[in-house]
């Protein structure tokens, strides 16, 4: 099956011309329709910039090089007017907060619908329905309600749910999520990770986990790479990671886990 988006190589350096710092030294990972990907490792390794650099969010002054196809299009070295009309269309993206997802002074009804109205042209009453749809997808309470309200007035695990619920409005191919449950309270994570689980299958959207957190990515990732000072050490499905780790820095952040939690890779 070929990739929904194939990174080849993908080198990201950032700091002034000539002395830029070498950040991404060179991964290749692909991400198929229907799967989770999950990529892990400590903080710095360069998980964030290597999913911001998808969406040409990296600051001016970064090198990047490689290759990242979506379908037929190679983003690298597309002009900001095509990568514009590609982001939150076909590549969405949600954040660990999802107030950096969301307008505070800007009600949800209009969030939803100022999205789907400019990329799909869709008219204020049929924008609106599909606001509703959404919000009744990702399981927020009372939709047609939701939508008259501001951010603040919904949980963290909520505002999650619309942040979400923004970012598959466009019906997107591929979805980048770094951290999208370590703000949120734990009786909440669940609930969360399993509706991205359930949406990839449903949707048959390619996700991209972002994550430290390898309990998170036992949950509901199907391939786990793990990254480490701008390399990916490891990389396999789910099981082999967990049940027979090849790489030791692997084997180091498995045992740094709550023990039972994940040894077998269990999600029940
Ligand atoms: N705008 C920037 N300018 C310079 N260096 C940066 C910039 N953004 C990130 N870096 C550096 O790139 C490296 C990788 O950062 P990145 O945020 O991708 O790590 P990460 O693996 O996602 O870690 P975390 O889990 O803490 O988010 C870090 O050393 C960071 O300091």
């Amino acid at each position: 099956m070929s990739a929904a988006l194939s990174i080849r190589d993908l080198t990201i350096a950032i700091g002034p011309k000539g002395s830029a710092t070498p950040i991404v030294k060179g991964i290749s990972l692909d991400l198929h329709a229907g799967r989770v990907q999950g990529l892990a490792g400590e903080s710095g390794s360069g998980k964030t910039v290597s999913s911001l650099a998808v969406l040409g969010l990296l600051p001016v002054n970064a090198v990047v090089g490689g290759s990242m196809r979506l379908g037929d299009t190679e983003l690298i070295g597309l002009p900001l007017k095509r990568l514009r009309g590609i982001r939150g269309r076909r590549i969405a993206m949600i954040f660990q907060d999802p107030s950096a997802s969301l307008h505070p002074q800007i009600r949800i009804g209009a969030q939803l619908t100022d999205h789907v109205r400019r990329h799909l042209r869709l008219d204020a009453k049929r924008a609106r329905a599909h606001a509703i749809e959404l919000l009744e997808r990702v399981q927020v309470p009372d939709p047609e309600e939701a939508l008259a309200r501001y951010p603040h007035q919904f949980s963290g695990g909520q505002r999650q749910r619309i942040a979400i619920a923004i970012a598959l409005a466009c019906d997107p191919e591929v979805l980048l999520a770094d951290e999208p449950t370590t703000a949120l309270d734990v009786t909440v994570q669940a609930g969360i990770l399993q509706l991205l689980r359930d949406l990839a299958l449903e949707r048959q959207l390619a996700v991209l986990l972002v994550t430290h957190d390898l309990g998170v990515m036992s949950a509901i990732a199907d391939d786990v790479a793990v990254m480490r000072a701008g390399l990916i050490v490891e990389s396999g499905t789910r099981e082999q990671l967990f049940t027979a780790p090849q790489h030791e820095y692997t084997r180091e952040l498995l045992a740094a886990l709550p023990g039972a939690q994940v040894a077998n890779g269990d999600t029940e």
